[in-house]
């Protein structure tokens, strides 16, 4: 097995508790994830599970209580630097142009201006927002917002892409067109991918490997499955696949038992 481009390695997140002083919340107990170079893994889990905390372990915005984080083979410490993250909510700034928010990453890294705004302007292309550049962020509907993150985050052609739901306020044609577009850019540069989601269709029609996580406390991978179903994929006509059907049903067995104790846990909080 080729070296991990990205090796969460026996990882622990002990947290303090809001039950009480000296009380602590153990969200995830000893799980082990690695995504090889070019390989696109989704991880999918009940809500509160832990999932953001394992991408935040990967970006190197968290430390775990225990276990280590590889990125290609050399110990984590601090920012991970190879990694791109793509965030769950708004990330843009409301006070730069969709173009200077795309080259914010490169102009803090200290690449000429002008080099930088050339980039940009072939990235917001690249993403569908070319002659956008002058939006601002309130200016622009929610999917355009998520291509210009789409963007910021691929612009400094990081080796490891992290993705937190990056989809998941979109309304389902703007959703879907939008995976499209990720799968497409992927495809054309194979970079390693952690996509966290809720959702198991989006994971089975994107992933190479999708990984399933218990509910919390100490959650843990519990399965993993290979998608075997060939690319290019569109995501929409994929569902219709009667691979993607049979993974569908078996990894739903698995994850079934654990959004209903998931839930459960959050009627009870
Ligand atoms: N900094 C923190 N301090 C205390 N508890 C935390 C902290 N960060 C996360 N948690 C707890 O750890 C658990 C896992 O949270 P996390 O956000 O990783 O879950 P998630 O699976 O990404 O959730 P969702 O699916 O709702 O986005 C939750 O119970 C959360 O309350």
């Amino acid at each position: 097995m080729p070296e991990a481009a990205l090796l969460l390695d026996n990882i622990t997140c002990t947290f303090a508790s809001n039950e009480g002083a000296g009380k602590s919340y153990t969200a995830v107990k000893e799980a082990t994830i690695a995504i090889a170079p070019g390989e696109f893994v989704s991880v999918v889990g009940p809500t509160g599970c832990g999932k953001s905390t394992l991408l935040n372990v990967g970006a190197g915005l968290l430390s775990p209580s225990s276990g280590q984080v590889k990125v290609f083979g050399e110990t984590l410490k601090g920012v991970n630097h190879r990694a791109g993250y793509m965030f769950q909510g708004e990330a843009l700034m409301p006070w730069r142009s969709a173009l200077s928010n795309v080259t914010a990453g490169l102009e803090f890294a200290g690449v000429p201006a002008d080099q930088a705004r050339a980039q940009g302007l072939d990235w917001l292309k690249r993403v569908g927002l070319g002659g956008f550049e002058n939006r601002y962020p309130h200016q622009m509907s929610g999917g355009m917002r998520k291509r210009a993150m789409l963007a910021q985050t691929l612009i400094r052609d990081p080796d490891i892409i992290l993705m937190d739901e990056p989809f998941s306020a979109l309304d389902i044609q703007t959703r879907q067109l939008m995976e499209n577009e990720v799968l497409d850019l992927w495809m054309a540069k194979r970079k390693a991918v952690l996509f966290i989601t809720h959702d198991l269709d989006e994971a089975i029609a994107m992933s190479d490997r999708v990984v399933v996580l218990s509910a919390g406390p100490a959650t843990h991978p519990i399965g993993e499955f290979t998608i075997d179903i060939p690319r290019p994929r569109d995501v929409a006509e994929v569902r219709t696949n009667p691979r993607f059907i049979d993974l569908h049903q078996a990894i739903w067995s698995v994850l079934r038992d654990e959004v209903l104790k998931g839930y459960a846990q959050q009627k009870r909080a």
